[in-house]
């Protein structure tokens, strides 16, 4: 995992116990989960509107705060984004067309 996801996945750990007044992160897990289930949503609406736009920094500016919204599910959760890229690691190598036909046998 590269070390900003380390490090930023550290730190919505350490956000678990933090002050709500000071921390957008600990302000979040407070409002619990449906809350950040909107955001995720909201920011995967506008990285699509991103995408559909065209515009590089857009959509790299939206993709980061899917994928940190994202991660504060994950972590709310009690999941760390090495469990995702751990099932992305089990894929590897097997093509998206065979994993969907086997799944009807
Ligand atoms: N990477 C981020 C990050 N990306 C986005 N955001 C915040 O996520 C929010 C995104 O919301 P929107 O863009 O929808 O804007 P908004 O309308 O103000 O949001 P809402 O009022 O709807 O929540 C903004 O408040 C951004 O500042 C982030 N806030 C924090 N981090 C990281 O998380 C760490 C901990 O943050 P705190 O818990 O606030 O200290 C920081 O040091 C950063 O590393």
């Amino acid at each position: 995992m590269s070390d900003v996801l380390t490090r930023l996945s550290e730190l919505l750990e350490q956000r678990k116990s933090a002050d709500p007044a000071s921390s957008y992160v600990a302000k979040l897990y407070a409002k619990g989960m449906d809350s950040i289930l909107k955001k995720v949503g909201e920011e995967a609406t506008e990285t699509v509107i991103a995408a559909k736009g065209g515009n590089k920094e857009e959509i790299i500016y939206e993709t980061a705060d899917l994928w940190f919204h994202t991660m504060i599910m994950l972590a709310k959760a009690d999941l760390k984004p090495d469990d995702v890229l751990a099932e992305l690691a089990r894929r590897e190598g097997l093509s998206g067309i065979v994993e969907k036909a086997n799944r009807s046998k």
